[in-house]
């Protein structure tokens, strides 16, 4: 048959051949395939179980068994949040006597991935719904089990921390067949951590969860749902065959970015990864086509063979585009060179994360970078800081505002490049969803309405919990609002939100002046009717943050021309060596080492210097904003 010929079938195989974890080729029906996926909400259980499933399966050696096998990066580990997507291959011989290959695709647990988590399932034909005994339904695991029904995933719901003195199985159930309308009575309850009901997750997956249709005689068409940029074969890409096969040499077209690429090795991961021959509907792998960077290997756009492929995209397919704004600046201006090329290295790996030169008369030469979500960018900066080693002023986190300036839509990322005139000014809005237990509900819908939330919708999912649904301005949400909702409810109310669209308001840019110089870094964009409070609030905050120097320092907010609040530092001179009686020098050099050191996360505004905390202060006014 002609390579990709879509006018010709090729005859569903039998019998295929698969290649499992230990390199062996073994003959695997294609109806003894499974493609499944864990959902959860964060800190339920899932990575543990995960890792339980390749011990059970010998898919990973206890011995060279790193907790937490498919959470890979160091980052990940530390921060115990599952970040990028991996997958598993694994082999298991199931009560019925058959062999069965189980692909494991792994999906991040954080909101700023949903789309990366909707990809992933619906490269699945089912996944496990993993719920904590103690802590039942939170507001992510209802979010993940909307986007597994999206794909009409079989869900098979199972109870982990069963283990947990404060498990509530009973009360678990009854909450998940209420709250997210699936079946319990067959739930499987285990405990990750003690490696309990291991082996009835394994049968469930092959009893419940449907094999892929084969389709292998259809023409190519595979669908990306992950990707990493490997320095030796260029990108990696995951993805599930939908239809056809792929091989190395095909010549393969990626429809959504029309970019083409010969196929070097195709393979599978088990965990670690396996070349094979080829892969067939219903399977997923990886692939390596010399791919110079993740940007044009998108997640959710489908593979096709050039030659005769299919000229329809899998549908799902979108662009991500960056929410969350900030200023990078290198403390030392010589490290900008080096910043660009940290930031050019990490964008190789991660399509989401885009940045553009910036140059402030404040801050010197630096990027205006974009991500996802405030984790998303939390992780960016600690990489840059850490595996790059540059030393960074960090501005606080803004959202995209679109505005009209004579009759032309401006973008508008950085408050202080908001055009003086223009018409209108909107600002992105999100349908935020939080549950609680009912205790909280007061303090929470407070925190809401302070927050300019729109009250949307209050149901009680139990006795004892409830959710609360709000309109709110993104803006709100990525400040402190996550901490605030935490603290407020003791840790135990959880959140979700989703981006709905723009929405005009009464929003003025509020500046901000040191020492009569516009610190531009520490301009934002409030509500008209907050700007009195906020103003007031930053201003004390940064007469708390600001050391005091030589001479006193005049701090101001105000809107255009008017200032609506001051303070001032008074005048200190700070003499370090006073302590130091007698001639000790060795004493004397370290405290002014020390002293050199404190100094080096500032930037200078004008004659006043800046430390890194007063940059981020907009972020942190809390509870003084709403008092
Ligand atoms: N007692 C008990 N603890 C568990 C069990 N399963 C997981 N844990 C613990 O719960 C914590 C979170 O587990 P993870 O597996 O990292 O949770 P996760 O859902 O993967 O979290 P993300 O990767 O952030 O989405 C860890 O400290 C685990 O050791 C269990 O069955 N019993």
């Amino acid at each position: 048959m002609a390579e990709g010929d879509a006018t010709t079938c090729i005859a569903a195989p039998e019998v295929v051949e698969r290649t499992f974890a230990d390199g062996k080729v073994r003959k695997v029906l294609p109806k003894n395939i499974r493609n499944f996926s864990i959902i959860a909400h964060i800190d339920h259980g899932k990575s543990t179980l995960a890792d339980q499933l390749l011990m059970k399966t010998k898919t990973v050696e206890s011995r060279d068994f790193q907790a937490q096998f498919l959470d890979g990066m160091d980052l990940e580990r530390e921060r115990g949040i599952t970040i990028k997507l991996n997958q598993a291959r694994m082999r298991y011989t199931a009560s019925d006597g058959e062999l069965y290959a189980l692909n494991l695709i792994d999906t991040p647990g954080h909101v700023d991935f949903s789309y990366e988590v909707s990809r992933s399932l619906a490269a699945c034909e089912g996944c496990l719904l993993v719920v904590d005994a103690a802590q039942g339904v939170e507001a992510q695991t209802l979010a993940n089990v909307y986007i597994a029904l999206e794909n009409d995933l079989e869900i098979i719901p199972v109870i982990n921390k069963i283990d947990l003195p404060g498990a509530d199985v009973e009360k678990v159930k009854r909450e998940v067949e209420e709250v997210v309308g699936i079946d319990c009575s067959n739930a499987i309850l285990t405990s990750a951590k003690q490696g309990i009901g291991i082996e009835d997750v394994l049968e469930a997956v092959v009893k419940r969860i449907p094999p892929p249709p084969d389709n292998t005689h259809k023409p190519l068409r595979a669908l990306i749902f992950d990707s990493y940029y490997d320095a030796y074969k260029g990108v990696i890409v995951y993805f599930r065959v939908v239809d056809g096969e792929l091989k190395p040499g095909d010549t393969i077209r990626l429809i959504n970015t029309a970019k083409e690429y010969v196929v070097d090795e195709v393979g599978v991961l088990s965990p670690k990864q396996i070349p094979v021959d080829r892969l067939y509907a219903g399977e997923v792998g990886y692939l390596a086509a010399a791919i110079k960077a993740v940007a044009d290997a998108k997640v959710g756009d489908t593979i096709t063979l050039k030659k005769h492929g299919c000229r329809e995209p899998l549908a799902g397919y979108r662009e991500v585009v960056p929410m969350v704004f900030c200023g990078l600046f290198p403390t030392d201006a010589d490290q900008f060179g080096d910043l660009r090329e940290a930031l050019g290295r990490l964008q190789l790996n991660d399509a989401a994360l885009s940045y553009e030169p910036e140059v402030s008369s404040a801050m010197g030469f630096g990027f205006r970078c974009g991500f996802l979500g405030l984790l998303h960018m939390e992780i960016v900066q600690e990489r840059l800081e850490r595996e790059y080693h540059l030393d960074l002023i960090i501005t606080a986190p803004t959202v995209k505002y679109k505005c009209t300036v004579k009759g032309e839509e401006v973008i508008v990322d950085n408050p202080s490049k908001l055009p003086d005139h223009h018409e209108d000014l909107r600002e992105p809005y999100c349908k935020m969803d939080i549950i609680t237990p009912t205790d909280y509900v007061g303090p929470l819908m407070e925190l809401a309405q302070a927050r300019r939330g729109d009250f949307k919708d209050m149901t009680y999912l139990t006795e004892t919990r409830t959710t609360l649904v709000y309109d709110m301005p993104l803006a709100e949400v990525v400040t402190d609002f996550f901490d605030e909702m935490k603290s407020r409810s003791k840790g135990y109310a959880s959140m979700e939100y989703q981006i709905t669209g723009y929405r005009p308001n009464k929003l003025v840019r509020l500046d901000v002046k040191i020492n009569q110089e516009v610190a531009e870094p520490l301009a934002s964009i409030v509500h008209k009717d907050n700007a009195y409070k906020i103003g007031r609030a930053l201003v004390t905050k940064l007469k708390e943050l600001i050391p005091r120097q030589q001479f006193r320092i005049p701090i101001q907010a105000a809107i255009g021309a008017k200032v609506i609040a001051s303070e001032s530092i008074s005048a200190l001179r700070k003499d370090v060596l006073a302590k130091c009686y007698g001639g000790d020098v060795s004493r004397k050099k370290k405290l002014l080492s020390k002293q050199a050191a404190g100094k080096k996360r500032m930037k200078s505004i004008g004659t006043v210097n800046v430390p890194q905390e007063a940059f981020m202060a907009v972020l942190s006014l809390g509870t003084e904003k709403e008092a």
